[in-house]
């Protein structure tokens, strides 16, 4: 299993490239499930999640096929099998979203439930009522949902709670259902409006994606067309924090700060400098950090994928932070780790209350989560001496070659097997 081996103690200078969102190129790609005409995808991050998900969507009888070095061509002309089994969604939670496009499209689907994880219980209950209320026979049996409809019908459906990849599936199979499909309480997250603008591209009828009321006014069929992945806010957030632990400079460019307005302000009151430019951020780090509190909650507000890796700068900030999380029941696993390299952290219940330190020191730490393991990397750019990360393959299901990357910013990081 590979490990990553990082000697802290420099501070991150210079510039490097953001890389296609994860969380919003994972829905993008069951899009292709709804036409059968080619679907053309451009800023595809290289990622394990990207790779599990198109085994699935091959499975399934879409064609894929790579074109240039972030592009894809998906085909969803032979699409036979709309089954997603327990060995492909267990690796990967986001395999839930091929359930609404199949039922759209196919006119059923047997999918496996996601379960739970580390960070807590991925409950679908809303993606379910959502296509019971537009008209579905849906049974859960033996961990798959069963799902049929000859044609879903538009229905307004009010989610009992802002849910990014309920939202996400539900639209996707408002897109060919008969008639308007109003969705309220819709999640606002950037991934939901930039999945919405691909599904525009292809010939759907959606208007409010980005606000708490999403209209889709269902069509016969979609058809091909051609999207770029945005960039992934979160990999530009977890830079930005690793800049700042460190006392670095660094500029992140084909990125924007658009969608980071929580993360940055939060950063400029710790004390770094931001530069936001059109294509490109820059964040020059203070002498120390000042701590900062925070609360995740759905976007606009802090994004609980960003908690981690404000909890490890505030590891090495000057006073007391409290952070609190509310999207996810179990997402501190990586408080431990972080006091094996030396920091102060209480949990009372949801909140974490973070106690700066001076100083970090090296040793070894198991990553947990895909972000945990980001926190974990943070606080070992900082820690003085080598810290091995182990299980290192949480971070390759969110993170595009992050030691090559981390590596042009001047850290020392190698991946070790
Ligand atoms: C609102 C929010 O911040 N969502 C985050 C969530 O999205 P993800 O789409 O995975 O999760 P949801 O947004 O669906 O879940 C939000 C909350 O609603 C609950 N829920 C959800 C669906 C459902 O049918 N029933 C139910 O009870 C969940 O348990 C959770 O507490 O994790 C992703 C990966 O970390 C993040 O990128 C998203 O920002
Ligand atoms: C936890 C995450 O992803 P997933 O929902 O795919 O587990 C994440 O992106 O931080």
């Amino acid at each position: 299993m590979d490990k990553l081996l990082i000697q802290g103690g420099s501070a991150l200078s210079g510039e490097v490239a953001i890389s296609g969102a994860k969380n919003a190129a994972l829905p993008i790609l069951c899009a292709s499930l709804l036409t059968t005409e080619p679907l053309h995808l451009t800023n595809v991050p290289h990622l394990n999640d990207i790779s599990t998900m198109l085994r699935l969507l091959a499975e399934m009888g879409v064609g894929v096929t790579m074109d240039g070095v972030d592009g894809l061509v998906l085909n969803g002309g032979g699409l036979n099998n709309p089954i997603a089994s327990y060995e492909m969604v267990k690796t990967m939670r986001a395999s839930i979203l091929v359930l609404g496009p199949l039922l759209a499209r196919c006119g059923e689907a047997r999918v496996s439930l996601p379960g739970g994880c580390a960070i807590g219980a991925r409950p679908v209950d809303q993606h379910i009522k959502g296509l019971q209320a537009m008209g579905a026979e849906v049974k859960v049996e033996q961990g798959y949902v069963h799902a049929k409809a000859a044609r879903l019908k538009g229905a307004r459906i009010c989610t009992d709670m802002v849910t990014v990849t309920g939202t996400e599936n539900l639209m996707m199979a408002a897109c060919l259902a008969d008639g308007e499909t109003i969705i309220e309480n819709a999640a606002r997250e950037p991934e939901v409006v930039d999945l919405a603008n691909c599904l525009v591209s292809m010939g759907a009828r959606i208007s409010g994606a980005g606000t708490d009321v999403i209209r889709i006014h269902g069509v016969d069929k979609l058809h091909g067309a051609t999207h770029s992945i945005m960039p992934d806010r979160i990999e530009t957030g977890t830079y930005l924090c690793a800049a700042a632990a460190t006392g670095g400079d660094i500029r992140l460019v084909k990125t924007s700060a658009a969608y980071l307005d929580t993360v940055v302000d939060k950063l400029m009151d710790a004390g770094c400098e931001i530069t936001v430019e059109r294509d490109a951020i820059r964040l020059v780090a203070p002498q120390r950090l000042k701590a900062v509190s925070l609360r995740t909650a759905p976007y606009p507000a802090f994004p609980t994928d960003m908690q981690a890796q404000f909890m490890a700068i505030n590891c090495v900030a000057d006073g007391v932070a409290t952070i609190r999380e509310t999207i996810f029941e179990n997402r501190f696993m990586h408080v431990n780790e972080l006091m094996r390299l030396g920091a102060n952290i209480q949990i009372e219940g949801n909140n974490a209350i973070v106690r700066g330190v001076d100083r970090l020191e090296g040793a070894t730490v198991m990553a947990t989560d895909l972000r945990a393991s980001a926190s974990l990397v943070i606080a070992a750019l900082v820690a003085q001496g080598e810290t091995l990360i182990d299980r290192i393959y949480h971070l390759d299901r969110g993170y595009e070659r992050i030691e090559e990357k981390l590596a042009k910013l001047g850290a020392s990081v190698k991946r070790v097997h």
